[in-house]
């Protein structure tokens, strides 16, 4: 491969992009710049997915790396240019020399099918226009200069000029990965929550976006969060679960409100106890928030509502019980909702209690309800049956332990906002009148309002 070229053209010693303009530094943003990650390369050290039949000498899976799903980019970082050495580029790849020591190495089709031009990028959609594959297979770069606000190349081909920033580059560099990810950290909790359950008022949901990155950060670390002063209403309470994002709307319908009346068949809409689940586990795509606010309660008593924290009771039986941990990260359980004369759902494929990212295997999902639960019928051995039930009674230990459990009785005006995706609910059985409204958010649409709430969108934008 011939040496790299040095840049025709660059006359003068690289401008540090960042040297005369210290004074227009981003302004410090309020809160660090949260954007999601998407970007996880399909060769990224990653544990292999989880076998469809539990294998019984299977060592445990190795504990899964912190969740990286968050990217915290650091907020005012500029990256500068090295001092000494310029960008150079060969005939597959242009050469970006960082101060900081490294060199990205950016493929030409890549850096070309990335223009962020109006043209070849719709400013106002964020969408590619460009047609990726009218790309030479040998695109290469007339000239690439380092100007003030980033990387230019005029491309040879066709003479079109691209511009990259660069805190776009550095950003995206991809050999090597630049960017460190900062996530944050769930917040495991127990029983003790009881103590100091989080919360926020409805006055800053209703007022302020920064009043819902308050409270969509709080459901992000800690899986759950009431909302103080809400009217007990179910105009009232629809209003604040779109503060989020649009209803997901079911069999149940958009914002149910539901009493002990069977209206819909399902036993929620009975007086009996629920023992600890997340819904929808018969969705292909099972509901990422779900929020209860109980409308009212007359003429008897109990109904108290339970929490416990999925991600929390998986890490103990993952230490107390691998085996068991195993077993239910690989046996498929099959679920459906067929009460309603007029629906049977069932998710395209039956999926495990643990679910984990399919790249960097951390948990990202629970999905249990035992009521649910279809028959399973599918076994590769026998033998797994037994398995799979001693396995599903040492999940159901950890959660029926005392310091596992909070217990809480909901009153009119505080509705509880749950992460359906780790935190499992449930209710005692109860006599009365008792009316609760609510509604489901999808999960792609609350993290979407979770990081949009805590970030510039800018941030967000140029890390997609
Ligand atoms: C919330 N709402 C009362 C409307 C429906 C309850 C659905 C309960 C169902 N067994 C499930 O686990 O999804
Ligand atoms: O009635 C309640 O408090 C909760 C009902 C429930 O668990 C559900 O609707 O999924």
């Amino acid at each position: 491969m011939a040496a790299p070229r040095s840049i025709t053209r660059i006359l003068k010693s690289l401008p540090n992009p960042c040297s005369h303009h210290h004074h227009r530094r981003r302004r410090a943003s309020l809160l660090p710049a949260v954007v999601l990650d998407k970007r996880y390369s399909s060769n990224q050290q990653s544990r292999q997915p989880p076998h469809p039949h539990p294998p019984s000498k299977r060592p445990p899976p190795p504990p899964p790396p912190p969740p990286p799903h968050l990217l915290l980019a650091a907020a005012d970082a500029r990256p500068k240019l090295s001092e000494h050495h310029k960008i150079t580029f060969d005939e597959k790849k242009t050469l970006v020399p960082w101060e900081e020591g490294k060199t990205s190495h950016f493929q030409h089709v890549w850096m070309r099918d990335h223009c962020q031009c109006s043209e070849c990028f719709h400013p106002e959609t964020k969408q590619r226009v460009l047609d990726t594959f009218s790309i030479p297979k040998n695109i290469q770069p007339d000239m690439v200069e380092a100007e003030e606000k980033g990387m230019k190349i005029k491309w040879k081909n066709d003479g079109h000029e691209s511009l990259y920033p660069w805190e776009w580059l550095h950003l995206h560099s991809y050999n090597p990965r630049l960017e460190r990810y900062i996530s944050p950290q769930f917040k495991f909790w127990g029983s003790e929550i009881a103590e100091g359950p989080p919360e926020v008022g409805y006055d800053a949901v209703m007022e302020s976006d920064s009043g819902v990155g308050e409270w969509t950060r709080k459901i992000h670390k800690y899986g759950f969060c009431y909302v103080n002063g809400v009217p007990a209403t179910p105009g009232a309470t629809k209003e604040v679960v779109e503060r989020i994002a649009h209803i997901k709307h079911t069999h149940y319908g958009g914002l149910w409100d539901f009493t002990s009346d069977l209206s819909r068949k399902d036993t929620a809409y009975t007086t009996l106890a629920l023992g600890v689940h997340t819904d929808t586990t018969y969705f292909s795509d099972p509901a990422g928030l779900q929020l209860f606010h109980l409308l009212s309660h007359t003429d008897g008593s109990g109904g108290q509502s339970i929490l416990v924290d999925g991600f929390r009771a998986a890490k103990i039986l993952r230490e107390e019980n691998p085996a068991a941990y195993r077993v239910l990260s690989n046996v498929r359980i099959p679920s459906h909702s067929s009460g309603n004369h007029d629906s049977s759902i069932q998710p395209y494929a039956p999926f495990p209690v643990f679910n984990h990212h399919p790249v960097n295997g951390e948990l990202i999902f629970v999905r249990w309800n035992n009521d649910d639960r279809a028959t399973m019928d599918r076994w590769d051995d026998p033998a797994d049956v037994e398995r799979f039930y001693e396995a599903t009674r040492a999940w159901n230990d950890v959660l029926k332990r005392r310091e596992s459990e909070y217990w809480e009785q909901l009153v009119p005006g505080r509705p509880l906002i749950l992460d359906n995706w780790r935190v499992l609910h449930g209710r005692a059985a109860f006599d009365g009148k008792r009316r609760l409204c609510g509604a489901y958010i999808s999960r792609d649409d609350f993290m979407s309002r979770f990081v949009l709430s805590n970030s510039k969108r800018e941030d967000v934008l140029k890390a997609l």
